[in-house]
Parts: structure tokens; sequence; C-alpha cells
């Protein structure tokens, strides 16, 4: 039984964590973290989730629960996420990973706990999305290089803060590896004015924010006379949320380094 605690567990993923960690047989919901000061430290987290009360309260530090927990889920915000490194690293827990909109001096200070704790970091934990990666693999080896622009478009609900998504900047470097265009010079995330035509190599990004979307990619090869558009749409956090516990159970049994969700289904 794999001993789970959440942090943010009265955000939107934390909720939908809650219900996740409840319905799988081999995991057990061992705490729950919000943020100090919260008006919701004390409350029942089962209740937090809308399931009714499982007799876990929310604490309001990691420090209250630490003998609880084996594996600490966080989906939060990156200098949270880094502080609860931070914490693991000292304490000798497991993490799982799923925030995102770390900039490159938080992605290596992440790195550098690589050798200290057993974590699975991935901006996107559903299998379809994993799965996509492989696909947009094999279609830029295929088409990449044969004129073909690629286009990465994403769209989310309102209250998202970070853009692109995690996972629309994972599709362009999985696609930017296999054509050996870094995405830092191939990369285009903005066009407005009189931005001229679009170069043959570049990888296009454009974001949508509206609503309740839970979670919307496309990548478009387009060329003369066609185009292929490979989509994934999450209509459900439930998918992220099944995707975070099952890489849980799975880092458990791993030792110390960063590991990804391909690592986690076999897909690497
Ligand atoms: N990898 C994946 O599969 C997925 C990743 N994500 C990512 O997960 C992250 C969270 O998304 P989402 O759930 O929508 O965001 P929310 O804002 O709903 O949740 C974040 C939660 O973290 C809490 N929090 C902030 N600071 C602390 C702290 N110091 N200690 C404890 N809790 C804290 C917030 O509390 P408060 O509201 O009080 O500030 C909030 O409840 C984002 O980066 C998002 O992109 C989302 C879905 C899937
Ligand atoms: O913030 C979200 O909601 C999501 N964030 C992740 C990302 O940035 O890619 C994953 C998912 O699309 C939902």
């Amino acid at each position: 039984m794999t001993r789970i605690a959440i942090v943010g567990v009265a955000g939107r993923m934390g909720r939908t964590l809650v219900n996740a960690v409840q319905q799988d047989a081999e995991a057990t919901l061992a705490g729950g973290v919000v943020e100090p000061g919260s008006s919701l430290v004390g409350a029942d987290i089962g209740e937090l989730a809308g399931i009714g009360k499982l007799g876990v309260t929310a604490a309001d530090s990691l420090g209250a629960i630490v003998d609880d927990f084996d594996v600490l889920i966080d989906f939060t915000a990156p200098q949270v996420t880094l502080a609860n490194l931070a914490f693991c690293a000292e304490h000798g827990k497991r993490m799982v990973i799923g925030t995102t909109g770390l900039d490159d001096a938080e992605l290596a200070e992440l790195d550098g706990y690589g050798d200290r704790v057993p974590m699975v970091f991935a901006p996107n934990m559903s299998v379809g999305v994993n799965l996509t990666l492989k696909l947009l693999e094999t279609a830029a080896k295929a088409l990449g290089d044969e004129g073909y622009d690629i286009e990465v478009i994403e769209s989310h609900h309102r209250h998202k803060v970070d853009a692109p998504s995690g996972t629309a900047l994972k599709m362009g470097e999985v696609m930017a590896d296999a054509l050996e265009r870094p995405l830092k010079e191939y990369g285009v995330f903005e066009r407005v004015g009189q931005c001229g035509p679009r170069t043959d190599k570049e990888i296009g990004f454009a974001t949508v924010r509206a609503g309740d979307i839970v979670g919307e990619h496309t990548v478009m090869f387009a060329t003369e006379g066609e185009r292929i558009e490979i989509t994934h749409k999450a209509s459900s956090r439930m998918t992220f949320a099944k995707g975070a516990v099952r890489a849980a159970r799975w880092v458990a049994g791993q030792g110390n380094g960063r590991y990804a969700m391909q690592d986690v289904l076999g897909l690497e």
C-alpha cells in the first residue's frame, strides 16, 4: 500500500487527486496540505473534495504530517514545489510533480534534486498525452524536413496562470529534439503586427484561455495541399489525477532520479 499525501489539496487538481487516491485499491490517503494561514486548515479533505468525510484533515505544513506518508503529490506552483522538494530531500520522501510554468532557473534547481529524491516530473500525467508524444516524435521525423509547417495550439480554462501550457512546451521539445532544431532557437511564441511571413523551420505556439476548458492540444503539420492534425482533448481532470496516482505507486519502488511519465508507462 503506497501512503500518499497531497499538497495544494484544496486546488482544482488537489481535490481531484483526493478522489483518485480514494478510488485506488493500492494507495492510501495519508494526508493533505493547504497554504499556511488558509481558512481551510483543519477541514476534512474528503469534504473539500466533495466526497464526504474521510477523517483526514488539511494540515498547514508537511512537517505536521511527516511520519504519515511515503510519496507526496504536488500540483501547485513552481516556488512551492521547489520548497517541497527541499523538504522531501531532507526527510527521505518521494515526489510526483505535476506543476508547470517553471522557468529555466527553476528547472535547473529541480534537476539538482535528482540525486537525492526519487521523483516523477511531467507536465501532463494522462496516458493519452504521453502516447501522443510518441506519435508526434514519429510524425515530426517523417514530415518536419519535408516542407510541413509545425504549429502547436493549446486551449485551457480561464484560471490557468502559465502559457504556453507545460504540455505544449513538452510537445514542442519532443519534435524539436526529433528534428535537431533547438526550441530556444526555432520556437515562435508570439506573432503580432508586421511580423513577416513564417520561416520554414520554426515551430509556432498559440494559446487560448476560455471558460472551463480542461485541456486541449493540437499539433498541425501543414503543407501546400494537405494538413495533418494530431489532437488530444482532456474532458476530465481525473485523467491527470489517475496518472499521478499510478506514478506515485511506481516511484515508491524507484531509487533517486528524475523520471518522466514515459518511464512510468514503459513508453521510452
Ligand atoms: N501535470 C499534469 O498532468 C497537470 C498539471 N497541472 C498543473 O498543476 C498546477 C496546479 O493546477 P490547478 O490545480 O489547476 O491550480 P489551483 O490554483 O487550483 O491549485 C493550486 C493549489 O495550490 C495551493 N497552494 C499554493 N501555495 C501553497 C502552499 N505553500 N502550500 C500548500 N498549498 C499551496 C493553492 O492554494 P490557494 O488557492 O490558497 O493559493 C491551490 O489550492 C498548475 O501548474 C497546472 O498547470 C494541472 C493539471 C494537470
Ligand atoms: O493548468 C491546467 O489545467 C493544466 N496544465 C497542464 C499543462 O500546463 O500542460 C496539463 C493540462 O493540460 C492541464
